[in-house]
């Protein structure tokens, strides 16, 4: 088997605080770098936060940055990031910040400052050109999604406020819509 080769790219960063590590890849082979919090914070249960990271880059064009949750954090503390993965777009010159929420049903998550809070994966992105048909070429899966192939797990209490949909699975019918 070949060894990865692949060069880094190179990307600009500035600190908006001046104490702020640079993110660093835990291991080589990793596909994320970890972001901290510049700022303390305590999270209630379901509560949520926009939190800084004390940095700002400058991505090469045809490249985005997501934000993902860390594995450890979710598993532990219930942390997940409200947009996961937040997407860092190429022009994007301000302050990256992570979206937190709290999932722990009883206990609260505390951080303190430069505590490591999600990671940064860089990757090529590429820009589409849409154009407009009247019908789509066939695929063997055509409309079925959302469980169309079986085998999820069954939603315990199912049933209020939920409609079987045309396919086969349920849909949300949510207390907002047509407000
Ligand atoms: O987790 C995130 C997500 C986004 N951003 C920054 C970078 C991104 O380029 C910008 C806009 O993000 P997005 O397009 O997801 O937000 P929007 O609500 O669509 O805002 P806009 O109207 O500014 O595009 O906000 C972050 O710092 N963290
Ligand atoms: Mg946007």
């Amino acid at each position: 088997m070949s060894q990865n080769t692949h060069a880094p790219v190179d990307v600009l960063i500035r600190r908006v605080d001046p104490e702020v590590p640079i993110p660093a890849y835990g291991h080589p082979g990793d596909a994320g770098c970890d972001l901290v919090t510049t700022v303390a914070a305590e999270l209630e249960p379901g509560e949520r936060a926009v939190l800084p990271t004390g940095v700002s880059i400058a991505l090469p064009d045809g490249y985005a940055a997501f934000v993902h949750p860390r594995s450890g954090l979710a598993a532990r503390c219930g942390l997940a990031l409200v947009n996961a993965p937040g997407t860092v777009d190429a022009g994007y010159r301000g302050e990256i910040k992570v979206i937190v929420v709290n999932l722990d049903p009883r206990e609260s998550v505390r951080f303190e400052r430069f505590d490591r809070i999600a990671q940064l994966v860089v990757q090529r992105v590429e820009k589409v050109r849409f154009h407009e048909v009247a019908e789509l070429p066939g695929s063997a899966r055509a409309d079925g999604g959302f469980g169309s192939t079986g085998g999820h797990a069954a939603v315990a209490g199912s049933g209020a406020g939920q409609q079987q949909g045309g396919n086969g699975y349920a849909s949300v019918v949510s207390d907002r819509e047509g407000q």
